[in-house]
């Protein structure tokens, strides 16, 4: 680290960027290769043309995924663990996870190791993007998934093994009710889902807090609750109490509704059964505007939402713990492998997660030119294979292309 060179701390909830901050990125896996150039292309040339060279970021990569094995035999050292915990503020690529065996995700490893608790992705329509429904511009959501529970801890028996015998068993002896439900118990896989009142209020509580802040009219908390009624709908129940308990709601048209109101805004707290949200989308989007949900309904509503903007390559989204200040920028979408080194998928994605990290930086300017920068190559139908194919008289760029174009229409 050069004098000039600091790090982003925290006092008192106040995150405090200095003029040259280190940001540690990983380039990723697969599209990483492409994308990560690009987005780098398009964020120094919005932070320069913001400050004049006033301000600058300091990046520092660092190692996860294919390249780190290569490098040091580890798929996520403890340097780069360290990294994020230092400079507190990092961007990343995709990285490849293995589909039945191999190494768990380190996506979620690192969102997990950092308890990056809120995964937070907004979306929203860019003029001009091509889209599979006639109206785009009604969609304009974001969506708070948590981020460290659920299906997604990883606590899994992989069925014929000495484990999953062992804990079959332990279901059998200790709730044999239970274990009779088990339609196949000798050849079962098993899993747990771990959904608790502290993961739930924290994610709820900043769904919340994030629609006073942007003055957003509702938070819907997604579930599948009449099925899980332990989990899923405990997630419901916990956060129709928080709304209660810390933002003071009331009932609203005789619950279970909540209704809140700070500084004159009113915020609605509703809730909506998972597969009946999935059709919502598509046929009454402008009733939806902040989704607070489980870790794996968010996964899913994160890329079907996505697609009804234009994509997952212009879908952005950023982990963040709100209290400690720490938090990792990165797509929506993953490494995209058959088209891995190519020069060819969209950079978006990660050229608007960055947009977000500057906005988190309190770097506005730098983000709206950004997607001023962004609007307005799309706009002008210059565009990458997946908005090209969908658009009518548009110019074929490829992914470094689309980052020049990004560059010249700030
Ligand atoms: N956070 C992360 O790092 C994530 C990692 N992953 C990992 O990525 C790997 C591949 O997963 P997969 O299921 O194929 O999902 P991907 O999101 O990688 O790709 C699925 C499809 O989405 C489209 N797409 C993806 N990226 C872009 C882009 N930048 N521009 C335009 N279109 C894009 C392509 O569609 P088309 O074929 O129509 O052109 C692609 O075939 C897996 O190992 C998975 O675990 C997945 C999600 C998130
Ligand atoms: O970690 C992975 O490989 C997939 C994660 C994912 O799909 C997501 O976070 O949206
Ligand atoms: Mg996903």
């Amino acid at each position: 680290m050069t004098m000039s060179e600091q790090k982003i701390t925290i006092s008192n909830g106040q995150l405090n960027v200095p003029d040259h901050p280190v940001v540690p990125f990983i380039e990723g896996d697969g599209t990483g290769v492409d994308i990560w150039p690009a987005a780098k292309t398009v964020f120094d040339a919005a932070v320069e043309k913001a400050y004049n060279g006033a301000k600058k970021i300091a990046w520092k990569e660092v190692y996860a995924g294919e390249k780190a094995f290569n490098k040091t035999g580890d798929w996520l050292p403890q340097e780069t663990l360290d990294a994020f915990n230092e400079y507190l503020v990092g961007i990343k690529g995709p990285l490849t996870t293995p589909v039945g065996g191999g190494i768990r995700s380190l996506n979620v490893a690192l969102r997990q190791k950092l308890d990056l608790y809120a995964c937070v992705r907004p979306v929203r329509w860019f003029q001009g993007t091509p889209s599979p429904v006639t109206e785009p511009g009604k969609t304009d959501m974001v969506i708070f998934r948590e981020n460290t529970e659920d299906i997604y801890a990883g606590i899994e028996f992989q069925e014929g093994t000495d484990d999953a015998k062992q804990f079959a068993s332990l279901l059998q002896s200790n709730f044999p009710d239970r274990f009779s439900k088990v339609r196949f118990p000798q050849t079962a896989g098993y899993g747990i889902k771990p959904v608790s009142e502290e993961g739930t209020g924290r994610i709820v509580k900043s769904a919340i807090d994030y629609a006073f802040q942007q003055k957003r009219d509702s938070v819907t908390l997604v579930h599948k609750g009449n099925i899980m009624k332990f989990t899923e709908g405990a997630f419901r129940d916990w956060g129709y109490e928080v709304a209660q308990k810390q933002f003071g709601a009331t009932d609203y048209e005789g619950g279970p509704w909540q209704i809140a109101e700070k500084d004159g805004h009113k915020v609605i707290i509703k809730d909506v059964i998972a597969d009946a949200f999935l059709q919502q989308i598509l046929l009454r989007p402008a009733e939806y505007s902040v989704i607070a949900t489980l870790n794996l309904n968010g996964d899913y509503v994160s890329d079907a939402l996505a697609a009804i903007v234009g994509g997952i390559g212009i879908a952005p989204g950023a982990n963040i713990n709100y209290v400690t200040g720490n938090a990792i920028f990165e797509a929506t979408h993953g490494t995209a492998p058959k088209y891995a080194g190519q020069d060819k998928v969209n950079p978006g994605s990660v050229i608007l997660s960055g947009a977000m990290m500057f906005e988190y930086f309190g770097w506005q300017e730098v983000a709206d030119l950004i997607y001023k920068g962004l609007e307005s190559a799309i706009a002008s139908k210059k565009v990458t294979y997946d908005f090209h194919r969908l658009m009518e008289g548009a110019t074929l760029l490829k992914c470094s292309e689309f980052g020049d174009e990004i560059v010249r229409n700030m």
